[in-house]
């Protein structure tokens, strides 16, 4: 299998982090691999927010701002190396709004092969909190603006089995 097949078919949501730190500079690295995701007419519809050393205390103040200091997501927060926001920047348009979550969800994919071929776990994460004006304020997360999830990242601690996909021939309507 080719490099580009194993990266994908290998690649783990790894939970579990070893507490090094990963280096800014390697993710703006792998950043600039991920912006090369298709997206129509180069909108590059995207922001992100890094949070990493002392900063991800002002990722943890947020979430506590909306779920109170009693939760699971702010305490864990301070476990992972890093944790990115990725933000979609909105169109009113809903044709243009359906093509830039594409591209940026096709940008995150990138990110996480990238970051895997280079010995760094991700978790792609959604949680009801990343709509909450209360938890968007602090961060600066304008109206117009949705949060297409945070990746968590670090070296893996725990790389979990992977789960069985099902065939794609089994989904697969072929005219020949
Ligand atoms: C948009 C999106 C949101 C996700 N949110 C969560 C989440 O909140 N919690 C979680 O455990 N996994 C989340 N995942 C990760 C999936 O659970 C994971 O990709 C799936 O179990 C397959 O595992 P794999 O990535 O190791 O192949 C999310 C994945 C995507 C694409």
């Amino acid at each position: 299998m080719n490099e580009v097949r194993s990266a994908i078919q290998n690649r783990r949501t790894v939970k579990k982090f070893k507490k090094d730190a990963v280096p800014t500079e390697q993710i703006i690295e792998l950043l600039d691999t991920a912006v090369w995701a298709p997206n129509h007419k180069l909108r590059e519809p995207w922001r992100f927010l890094l949070f990493t050393g002392d900063g991800r205390k002002k990722l943890a103040d947020a979430i506590e701002a909306e779920m109170g200091e009693d939760n699971k997501f702010s305490a864990n927060i301070m476990q992972v190396p890093s944790i990115m926001l990725v933000v979609l920047e909105e169109d009113p348009r809903q044709n243009i709004w359906d093509e830039d979550f594409a591209a940026v969800s096709a940008l995150v994919q990138n990110f996480m092969l990238a970051a895997w071929s280079e010995d760094i776990g991700t978790f792609w994460v959604t949680k009801p909190f990343l709509y909450a004006p209360k938890f968007r304020k602090p961060l600066g997360i304008q109206a117009g603006e949705k949060i297409i999830g945070m990746v968590y990242m670090g070296y893996p601690d725990v790389i979990p089995s992977a789960k069985e996909r099902t065939p794609a021939k089994d989904k697969l309507t072929l005219f020949d």
